[in-house]
């Protein structure tokens, strides 16, 4: 068993720089208004939070990105996948900026959108990573949701139901302008993927988790192991050294501390788990990346605020805020 490393961040040469990315993109999923959260964690003090409390040096471009240059014309089902061409596009931006950022050795910091922009984020971390350090890095999903259909187990169509199967290369498309564009460099191996918080699986995704044999902690796991010993496990199987991506959809949460969102399930994280994942992640020392994505403010109003909040305590967490 191991205990929670703590260890030099090595391939941090620029640890205190972080690299935020905002992606107001909601086309992944039906419901309007997760495209505001970035603009939501914004204004209830995010950036002066990273420069003042954690003495990050920030960059950012203060734009909230909307994409609508890249907006395509007409953007017709494609493998019963909706809106592929805009969650093409957007996602390559994505990749490409959020690249840029981590080839200086920044962390990276992109506040969503729905779950589709990981497509970017991870495809941009892993490409960096790989050409900066000859590396493959590792990716901790935390979610009530593995999102990895392809696009034809997914019942829904919404692309943020697959993110996982493109990165991984378990679907794959021709067509450069419907993710043909990802290339094995920004790819990442089943075997460095790591779920957490999971309990709303589709039948097919269950099939994939199992052929794969793809390591995930279900929220049962934490019910009989405790979280302490479920991110003990996660980390093991990781193996310290290893850069890490951190993409959290906030619907990981319990419904109680994160109503904002557009698929919540009951049963979920207590918002001291959430919080205690993300500290462990931090205490590594290996975080090169960290996604925040799903909250939606214009579901459940009166919980806005406390979404937002949870979503702002996770993220200071995972990027080394202390409780003491
Ligand atoms: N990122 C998310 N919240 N994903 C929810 C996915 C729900 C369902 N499994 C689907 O494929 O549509
Ligand atoms: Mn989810
Ligand atoms: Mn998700």
């Amino acid at each position: 068993m191991t205990s929670a490393p703590s260890k030099q961040p090595k391939f941090l040469p620029a640890r205190n720089e972080l690299g935020v990315v905002a992606v107001g993109f909601s086309g992944g999923q039906p419901k309007a208004g997760v495209d505001a959260a970035p603009m939501a964690l914004i204004e209830a003090g995010l950036i002066q939070q990273l420069e003042e409390d954690l003495e990050f040096k920030v960059s950012f471009d203060g734009q909230v990105h909307s994409y609508s240059e890249i907006l395509p014309a007409d953007d017709p089902p494609y493998r019963n996948m909706k809106r592929p061409k805009f969650a093409s596009a957007v996602t390559r931006e994505v990749s490409e900026q959020v690249y840029n950022y981590a080839k200086d050795g920044k962390l990276v910091l992109t506040l969503g959108g729905d779950h589709s922009i990981a497509i970017g984020t991870i495809s941009g971390t892993a490409r960096a990573i790989r050409e900066r350090l000859g590396r493959e890095m590792a990716v901790i999903w935390v979610d009530a949701h593995a999102d990895i259909n392809t696009p034809e187990t997914s019942d829904s169509g919404n692309i943020h139901g697959m993110p996982v199967s493109f990165l991984t290369g378990l679907a794959t498309e021709t067509r450069e302008d419907v993710f043909g564009w990802l290339q094995d460099h920004h790819r990442l191996s089943t075997k460095k993927l790591v779920y957490i918080g999971l309990r709303d699986i589709d039948k097919g995704e269950k099939k994939i988790l199992k052929e794969h044999g793809i390591k995930a902690f279900s929220m049962h796991d934490i019910d009989r192991h405790g979280i302490g010993k479920v991110m003990d496990m996660a980390l093991g199987w990781i193996g310290s050294d290893t850069p890490i991506h951190l993409s959290f959809d906030i619907d990981a949460l319990d419904p109680m501390w994160a109503p904002s969102t557009g698929t919540a399930v009951r049963g979920g994280l207590t918002l001291r788990e959430g919080d205690f994942i993300a500290e462990c992640v931090a205490e590594t020392g290996s975080l090169v990346a960290l996604d925040l994505v799903e909250v939606n403010p214009s579901l459940d109003e009166q919980g806005a605020t406390d979404t937002v909040r949870s979503g702002l305590s996770i993220i200071r967490c995972s990027l080394g805020d202390t409780l003491l």
